[in-house]
């Protein structure tokens, strides 16, 4: 269903913008989707209620995952602002005896730092409203991660800073652009790799692709029984970006 090539100067502009920014160019064009159609004389984009269309799936070892398709209308504009709105930034890390370039650009909102959009103060709101009876407590910080394209990735982890290491909690992830596969499979050796009947070993890794305002919120014991990671790929594919809702002290 994605075809309409989006041909909005703005669409240029946004990726030269987290382009230019960094130094490196290797723009991979961005599809809009036809789906993403606003009501007539709607620019902005617009979350939807969240008690609609929100199915939850349980995992073993007491995770779950909820899945929201196309929670966010007008996504792609969305997608649009942030590309030119949000301080990207290239990060390096050390690994072995060298320094490594992390495979994605990154920003980080803090607990009471301004959020670079409404519609993402909109859906912080939407989500404790919807999460704060179950999860206690509210969403705090905003992470934000750009793929330019299908060599950027995250690798297999979980949220185990922090909190996420020892107590369920929940991380919600909206996720804009080119849609592309995140992946979820037990922790090697956790509680979630054994079959709890037999003591079998297993490996059952979920594939769920997700773009152009799908939601996917991790709860439960999710973060440390589950790794999830969004693999490099070699298709030609457009720039993605997620947006991680998080509590405090989980990272
Ligand atoms: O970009 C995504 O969908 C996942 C990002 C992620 O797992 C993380 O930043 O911890
Ligand atoms: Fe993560």
């Amino acid at each position: 269903m994605r075809a309409r090539e989006h041909s909005a100067p703005s669409t240029g502009t946004a990726i030269e913008h987290v382009f230019g920014i960094v130094g490196r160019v290797r723009a991979a064009p961005f599809q809009a989707s036809l789906l993403d159609v606003l009501p007539d004389g709607q620019a902005d984009a617009v979350v939807e209620p969240l008690r609609e269309g929100l199915r939850r799936h349980e995992l073993a070892a007491g995770a779950w995952v909820d899945l929201r398709r196309r929670w966010v209308t007008g996504a792609d504009s969305l997608f649009e602002r942030l590309c030119a709105r949000v301080p990207w930034r290239a990060e390096r890390r050390p690994m072995y005896d060298r320094t490594v370039d992390i495979p994605r650009l990154l920003s980080f909102y803090e607990e009471g730092q301004p959020l670079p959009d409404p519609a993402l103060v909109a859906a912080r709101r939407a989500l404790d409203m919807h999460y704060a009876p179950e999860l206690g407590e509210p969403f705090a910080t905003l992470g934000l991660a750009f793929y330019r394209d299908g060599r950027d990735s995250v690798a297999w982890h979980g949220d185990r800073i922090g909190r996420g290491s020892s107590h369920d909690t929940m991380v919600a992830i909206l996720v804009l652009g080119a849609p592309r596969a995140l992946l979820l499979r037990p922790r090697p050796g956790g509680p979630a790799a054994t079959n709890t009947a037999t003591g079998a070993a297993t490996s059952a890794t979920i594939r769920l692709t997700l773009g152009h305002g799908d939601l996917l919120v991790m709860g439960g014991s999710c973060q440390r029984t589950w790794d999830h990671a969004v693999p490099k790929t070699t298709r030609p594919i457009g720039p993605r970006l997620s947006a991680q809702f998080r509590p405090r002290n989980v990272r």
